[in-house]
């Protein structure tokens, strides 16, 4: 700015840069040195861009020194401190195609005409290690650090399988520094949580830390019980080999053995990078760690030394970040809500906060252990994580926050809404649950709102307010309904007076009016005077519509443990009517493909129950199919009634359901697994072990045309047709 008058800096922006750069020390302090931040990463990267923007506005703010020009603090710590031979930067950030486009822009001006191409990397979220090779030997592995100078965890890092001690090779270099990222894998970090909090440990915040923490250990052995992995995506100093092309050195990375990542990809432009965002945007779980981010690197090696770095970043490179799945919220309190199957379960509520696009009051903690091995209290803060369309859950609680105001989360023993006292259900069940299966209102009520449900009997006009309205009204003292039973014979006039309070979903509880807080009430079926709303007689005519539902959705409907749609439609292909499921023996139910053990003694479970056979007659004298449609008298002559048949591998001229159905229509029943009661064995090609189960115990089996066979003239003649037994 030679020459040009640079603006005053008003003491106003030099006191808040003072601030800021103070606060960003601090945090990334806690980040780097105690693996314990207490903010999250958007929080971070947005307290360094607003130092960026300031130094933007006044380039005198822009010292050495501040913390935007230097890829970390240089902190004492315990570990012996090392020098890389060639520095470890940072990245420079884009958070929005404008950014990722400026960036593009640059690198190409730069190079002029010269080609060029773009390689694209998933960011790992992890944290970042140098390893030295030396003749193909590890010999010292340390942290990023202040970029020059890291700590020194050579022992540490010995401990991760993923890491060679040796390279593999006969063109091995005399000197290489290998760049990665270390990290800890979400599906067994609530495992360590579990462990460090009964040992009465801090519990990790997030993956990420749980990394840094494992690694960071003063003792190695405890690194070793940690399931540790790395990533390779760069190289550093180096002697003894030449490369053109960072692309081309990790297929020489990984002929080394070292554990180069799997998704990179080379494209020509912005478009092609563009393509790999989206790409792994919409794919970002499918991948085996943790990602934030995609890094984008120019790479050709010789044209990366011509752009050069800063400070703080490579100019040859930029990271993108993805919109974040982890916020930090405090933790009001944990409740406890009661599903249709009477399965209380506790819930946190946050202080809303918006994540992954969409604002979040709620978060599932599964069961009571669950709280405990998770460590949190209430009046934490937490670690709140919506990855994608799973629902949101909390990852951990920061611990360095906690005031002592916190409180343990105790599991009430009785249902928060019937008083029944709870249990659970057989010895060495964590879920506890209510056993008021028929009147207790939130039981009632979720059943009611599932059976009315898309998967179920689809009840237009009968929503979750109306399911409240029925099960849990102010006024009258009575629901007109009792439970399920009486919803076909529902008239208008019970409806009319139903007064009820709006409840939310997610939390089963009032919501309540923004204007006065007050909890909403309402008559949900009449209008002001009195007469029946339009949504109402709608909803009555689509309950009487609903009586005609396919038979799979009325078994749906009846919320019997462990059956879902595909073991109802199991059912309701074998068996055909309600009435038949009924007489059948556990074992018979059992028996058929897709429904196994558990759901069958569930099944049994749930008709030895009084009111759920009343259900049943209540339904069936309302005019509810419940039966297959053509299985009743006027069905086809069932030849194969009585015959249990397996097919196994691929057949030339069916489908497998096409075979399945075509035994079925003459009354086999098919099953999933070879034993001595069953009839028959059809194979195709590739039958695999069902094939030698059914020679081993000597069922006879058909090929394709003893199939047809049986299809077409019965057991009788399929047995001759049968495959000889093998001695
Ligand atoms: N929550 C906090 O208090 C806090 C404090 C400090 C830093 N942080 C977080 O740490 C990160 C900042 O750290 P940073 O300076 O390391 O920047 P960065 O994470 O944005 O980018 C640089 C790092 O990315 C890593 N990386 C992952 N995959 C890579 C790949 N394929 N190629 C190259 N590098 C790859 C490398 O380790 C490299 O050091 C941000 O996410 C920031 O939010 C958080
Ligand atoms: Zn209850």
């Amino acid at each position: 700015m030679a020459g040009e008058q640079q603006a005053a800096v008003p003491a106003e922006a030099r006191e808040r840069h003072a601030q800021l750069a103070e606060q960003i020390e601090e945090h990334r302090f806690r980040y780097y040195v105690k693996d314990q931040p207490v903010i999250s990463d958007a929080e971070f990267d947005k307290l360094l861009r607003t130092l960026e923007a300031l130094e933007e506005e006044y380039a005198e703010l822009r010292t050495p020194d501040s913390p935007t020009q230097k890829v970390a603090g240089a902190y004492e710590t315990d570990f012996t401190a090392v020098q890389h031979r060639e520095r470890m930067l940072s990245l420079d950030n884009a958070f929005d195609d404008e950014e990722l486009t400026a960036w593009g822009e640059r690198v190409a001006s730069e190079l002029g005409a010269v080609p060029y191409h773009l390689l694209c990397e998933l960011k790992v979220d992890g944290l970042a290690v140098n390893l030295t090779y030396e003749k193909g030997r590890l010999t010292r592995a340390a942290t990023r650090g202040d970029g020059r100078t890291g700590e020194d965890i050579t022992p540490n890092v010995r401990t991760i399988a993923d890491v060679p001690e040796r390279l593999k090779g006969d063109r091995v270099p005399d000197l290489v520094e290998i760049r990665g990222e270390v990290y800890f894998p979400m599906e067994k970090f609530q495992e360590l949580n579990a462990r460090l909090v009964a040992a009465q440990d801090k519990p990790f915040a997030n993956p990420r830390n749980a990394a840094a923490g494992s690694l960071r250990q003063k003792d190695p052995k405890v690194t070793a019980g940690r399931p540790l992995h790395m990533v390779v995506h760069g190289i550093g100093a180096r002697e003894g080999f030449d490369i053109d092309r960072l692309s081309q050195a990790y297929e020489l990375l990984r002929e080394w053995g070292l554990p180069v990542a799997r998704h990179n990809r080379v494209v020509k432009d912005l478009a092609g990078v563009r393509e790999f965002i989206a790409y792994f945007g919409e794919n970002r779980h499918s991948v085996e760690h943790e990602i934030d981010g995609v890094v984008v690197k120019l790479d050709e090696i010789r044209l990366q030394g011509r752009l050069g770095s800063t400070s703080r970043a490579p100019r040859w490179a930029i990271a993108w970040k993805y919109a974040p799945e982890e916020v930090n919220t405090k933790l009001v309190d944990i409740r406890v809500g009661v599903g249709r199957t009477g399965r209380v379960t506790p819930y946190a509520q946050v202080e809303p906060v918006t994540v992954a696009g969409s604002e979040v009051e709620f978060a599932t903690l599964h069961n009571q252990e669950v709280v405990k091995a998770k460590g949190v209290r209430i009046g934490d803060t937490v670690v709140l994580r919506k990855a994608g369309d799973v629902i949101p859950e909390i990852l951990g609680p920061v611990a360095d926050l906690r005031d002592g105001g916190e409180r343990e989360f105790v599991m009430p023993s009785r249902c928060p809404e019937c008083g029944t006292p709870l249990k659970a259900m057989k010895e060495g069940d964590i879920d506890l649950r209510c056993p008021n299966g028929r009147s207790c209102p939130a039981q009632l009520r979720e059943r009611l709102f599932y059976l009315a449900g898309r998967k179920c009997l689809d009840i237009e006009n009968f929503g979750y307010v109306a399911a409240a309205a029925l099960t849990r009204p102010l006024e009258p003292a009575e629901s007109p309904l009792r439970d399920e039973g009486d919803l076909f014979d529902l008239k208008v006039e019970q409806l009319l007076p139903i007064k009820s309070y709006v409840l939310d979903q997610d939390s089963g509880l009032p919501k309540r009016d923004p204007k006065t807080g007050e909890e909403k009430m309402v008559t949900f079926f009449a209008n002001q005077e009195g007469e029946p709303k339009k949504n109402t007689l709608a909803m009555l005519k689509n309950i009487e519509a609903a009586k005609e539902r396919p038979l799979a959705r009325v078994i749906t409907g009846l919320s019997i443990r462990h059956v879902g749609p595909v073991a109802a439609e199991a059912l309701a292909r074998e068996f055909r009517s309600l009435e038949r499921i009924e007489q059948a023996t556990q074992e018979e139910l059992a028996a058929v493909e897709g429904v196994g053990p558990t759901i069958a003694a569930s099944l049994k479970q749930w008709f030895e129950e009084d009111w759920h056979r009343e259900i049943l007659r209540k339904w069936r004298a309302a005019g509810v199919r419940m039966e297959e449609e053509g299985a009743g008298a006027d069905q086809g002559p069932r030849p194969l009634e009585g015959l249990t048949v397996v097919v196994t591998g691929t057949l030339q001229n069916h489908t497998r359901d096409g075979a399945k159905e075509a035994l079925q229509s003459l009354g086999a029943k098919v099953t999933g697994s070879v034993s001595k009661k069953t009839g028959f064995v059809v194979v195709g090609d590739s039958p695999g072990s069902k094939y030698d189960k059914a020679m081993q115990l000597k069922v006879p089996v058909l090929n394709e045309e003893g199939f047809a066979v049986l299809l077409a003239q019965g057991p009788e003649a399929a047995r001759e047709a049968a495959v000889p037994v093998e001695e």
